[in-house]
């Protein structure tokens, strides 16, 4: 077979794995996947909602929502659509390929330049309005999508809305304390990220990656996984006596049809001043299924700075991480990837951080 370059296989074809997308066991099998292990399952509607998220938050930096009102029909209607997009022709989806310095389109995402070999998925990032970004795709067919996709971000948008409340309620905020946060308060003005993730059953997919493993950057994501195909794990980090002595495993997150998925991001970590865990995850693949997935990612629009909120900052140790707005957060990682928490440390806090951070 004539090679092609990289970004040209075609995934959906594929009856072996070339060179360029075969992972070393050391990634797949950096820590063991744990048996019989459980992300909480939470039904954010009860009374007592808070304390069993924030407890999620801390141990996990990840829950499983159930309750969250978000129509059954109208996530089936994403996955359908994800689906239909993805199904298209690879140099039709090219033609939304994503341009360098634009996060919309098609292509890999910032995350892949940090791994020497591709990962066994496709992406669509879809910022602002989605019609921009597929009209090239299905001239004159593209509205349904479009209305589509927009419906999902008010949805998620309104429950973003929800969560937060619930999230810094559960770290102990009054109401009127809350009104004082810049993400909170801006929330109208949010930016918003609609990532689309096709992962196609893969014939080696003990040596393929789906997405490697990271960290979000937002304030949180919520993702919808297809229902039947598991794929995504987080890294559960276990302190014993919080020195960090505790077991590190992979644990796989059930695909439960009814709930959405909900993840601590970067930004929502620095808020807590450490308090909530940044879930580290990935997906991996599987031989079968065709798993598509769906993440939308909240933070504050661009001039608004994220600081450890003033109620949690602890007088002697003083705020663990600096001021830094979400665009110049994503400038950080763009560097350091994984080191970006580190590189916006407050520099009154010479000592690693208190929580969350230190348990490696
Ligand atoms: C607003 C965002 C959030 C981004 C960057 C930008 C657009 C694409 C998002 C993702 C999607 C895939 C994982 C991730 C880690 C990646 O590489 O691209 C995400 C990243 C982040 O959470 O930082
Ligand atoms: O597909 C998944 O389960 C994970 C996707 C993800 O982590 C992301 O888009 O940031
Ligand atoms: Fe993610």
């Amino acid at each position: 077979m004539p090679s092609l370059p990289p970004e040209l296989f075609d995934l959906y074809s594929a009856r072996h794995i070339p060179e360029s997308h075969t992972w070393a066991s050391s990634y797949l099998y950096d820590h063991p996947i744990a048996a019989a292990d459980f992300v909480p399952t939470i039904d954010i509607s009860r009374p007592d909602a808070a304390s069993l998220i924030g407890a999620a938050c801390r141990c996990w930096g990840m829950f499983l929502a159930t309750g969250h009102r978000v129509p059954a029909a109208l996530l089936g209607s994403v996955e359908s659509q994800t689906r239909r997009l993805f199904s298209l022709p690879l140099h039709r989806k090219l033609r939304a390929a994503s341009h360098p310095g634009s996060i919309s389109g098609y292509g890999r995402p910032p995350l892949s330049s940090f791994f020497p070999k591709l990962m066994w998925s496709e992406g669509f990032t879809l910022a602002g309005d989605p019609t921009d970004i597929v009209s090239n795709l299905w001239p004159g067919d593209h509205s349904l999508f479009c209305e589509v996709m927009e419906e999902y971000k008010r949805e998620m948008k309104d429950l973003a809305g929800r969560l937060m409340g619930i999230m810094l309620q559960s770290l102990g905020l009054a109401q009127e304390e809350m009104g004082r946060i810049g993400p909170m308060r801006e929330l109208q003005r949010a930016f918003e990220v609609l990532q689309l993730n096709s992962y196609p059953a893969c014939p080696d997919p003990e040596r393929a990656m789906g997405m490697a493993a990271h960290t979000d950057s937002g304030l949180f994501t919520v993702l919808h996984q297809s229902a039947g195909a598991a794929g995504l794990q987080v890294l559960r980090e276990e302190a014993e006596d919080g020195d960090g002595s505790g077991p590190t495993r992979w644990v796989a997150v059930q695909p439960l049809p009814e709930a959405l998925v909900v993840n601590v991001g970067d930004l929502f970590h620095i808020l807590s001043n450490g308090r909530f865990r940044s879930a580290k995850h990935r997906a991996v693949v599987g031989p079968v299924d065709h798993r598509v997935s769906v993440a939308y990612f909240v933070g504050p629009p661009g001039d608004v700075k994220v600081e450890p909120v003033r109620a949690l900052v602890d007088p002697i140790r003083g705020p663990v991480y600096r001021p830094v707005t979400w665009p110049e957060y994503l400038g950080i990682r763009a560097r350091v990837f994984d080191q970006a928490l580190v590189a916006v440390r407050s520099p009154e806090s010479p000592k690693p951080p208190p929580f969350t951070e230190s348990l490696k």
